[in-house]
């Protein structure tokens, strides 16, 4: 296994871009290829989960063309729902932007497929969508455990009206069906059942319905309405922004150990809710400076902090290595569905934790992390988890060498992710 150990690094300073944004990749991508028109994104994530979708997108007839560093995509749109003759099986990786989103379109397609994925996807659950998907009558079934993928799908038109999706475990559910609606027949509405987890994203999802021309009545997060003649229609030209998520470790290198890091290709308009990640930075003493362009944040004494992160899963991890150069402990809470996403993070995180040394208490839906005067040196292991290893590259910021284990698993949203962290301490 190839490994990464990052010397203790003093200071950082200067200004990184972060790469296209994950959830906005593939939310375009799939909109661009059931648009009426053809569709040119820019500054496109070049990254596995991308991959995904766009092998995806190959295999049901979608033309497009990718420029050499494949951050430039024309699309031809199909005009609507996907239709191929032949069975097709689609292997989508462990990328929940492509499973969920395509196990909605494809129900509601001329297809007949199977979606599988990796071993872990295989453990991520599905079946609140799946449910609410045959409350359209479609037409999916488990292939091996009930919940789960692999799924088997024969899709056809989708008859609108009232269904309901449990949006307790994971948006991307509500973000599946929400995307897939305007190929149902007729309006539909959507009703939430449970607490809707990570509602930022379903603004992300509102806000790139809209730019393909569909627009969506949302009443206070509860239930949604899209027109029975809504229809897709290529915006010509999509920008993807630069990812939030992606930004979180740079903006924390800054905040333990700034200098001053200015981070581009985000700024204070963006559309993805762990942007407000900045906010937790400024509540534990950074300061933050906030631009149409780039945000900003310079070092200060942080100190723990004690909030719900439920709004910014993603970008809540990093506060977890972040809180060991805090004065006094953090405790982030309602983070349950951590433990459902590349690995049980919840568990993995806590377990990584103790390793350097650090005091963690684990609990159902919340972690609490205690700073310690010395860190040990470690070898984190990652779970081929991204965010594992990118979180544990702040380690290097203390007085102690940090090893990460299979480096290369930051391929799923952000693969030259170490490269870009050492020109913040390298120049
Ligand atoms: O819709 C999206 O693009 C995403 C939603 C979130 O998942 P959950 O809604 O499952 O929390 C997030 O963790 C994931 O990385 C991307
Ligand atoms: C949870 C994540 O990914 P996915 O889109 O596969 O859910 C993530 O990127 O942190």
């Amino acid at each position: 296994m190839e490994q990464l150990t990052l010397a203790p690094i003093a200071k950082v300073s200067g200004e990184v871009n972060v790469p296209g944004s994950k959830s906005l990749s593939n939310r375009a991508l799939l909109l661009a290829a059931l648009a009426e028109g053809e569709t040119e994104l820019t500054n496109l994530l070049d990254s596995d989960d991308i991959s995904h979708m766009l092998n995806a997108l190959t295999k049901l007839g979608i033309r497009y063309t990718l420029n050499e560093d494949k951050t430039r995509c024309k699309v031809t749109g199909n005009g609507g729902a996907f239709s191929v003759a032949d069975p097709l099986e689609l292997f989508l990786g462990n990328a929940g932007t492509a499973m969920r989103p395509l196990c909605a379109a494809l129900a509601a397609s001329e297809v007949d497929c199977v979606l599988t994925g990796e071993p872990r996807m295989e453990e991520r659950p599905i079946g609140d969508l799946v449910d609410g998907l045959r409350e359209a009558d479609a037409d999916i079934s488990y292939l091996k455990n009930d919940g789960f993928p692999p799924l088997k799908i024969k899709g056809k038109t989708l008859k609108g009206g009232e269904m309901s999706v449990d949006g307790s475990v994971s948006s991307q559910f509500l973000t599946a069906m929400l995307m897939a609606a305007p190929l149902f027949s007729g309006d539909v509405t959507i009703r939430i059942k449970g607490e809707l987890v990570s509602k930022p994203y379903i603004d992300i999802t509102l806000d790139t319905m809209a730019k393909f021309g569909v627009s969506v009545n949302n009443d206070n997060y509860q239930t949604f309405t899209i027109a029975g003649d809504a229809k897709y229609v290529a915006p010509g030209k999509f920008m993807v922004e630069g990812d939030a998520s992606s930004a979180s470790y740079f903006l924390a290198a800054g905040a333990i150990k700034g200098g001053t890091v200015r981070v581009t290709g985000i700024g204070k308009n963006s559309i993805q809710g762990d942007i407000r990640f900045a906010d937790v930075l400024e509540a534990m003493g950074a300061k933050v400076v906030w631009h149409e362009e780039y945000v900003e944040v310079t070092g200060a004494p942080l100190k723990g902090v004690n909030m719900d992160m439920n709004h910014i899963p993603d970008a809540a991890m990093t506060i977890a290595t972040t809180a060991l150069f805090a004065e006094g402990p953090t405790t982030m809470t309602n983070i349950y569905n951590w433990r459902v996403k590349e690995t049980d993070r919840l568990h993995a995180m806590a377990t990584e934790l103790k390793k350097l040394g650090a005091r963690v208490e684990e609990g159902h839906d919340y972690i609490t992390v205690w700073p310690t005067d010395s860190l040990a040196h470690a070898a984190i292991d990652t779970y081929n988890d991204h965010r594992i290893a990118m979180c544990f590259s702040l380690v290097a910021l203390s007085d102690t060498p940090v090893t990460i284990n299979d480096p290369g698993c930051t391929r799923k949203t952000f693969p030259d992710y170490f490269t870009r962290f050492a020109t913040l301490y390298s120049e």
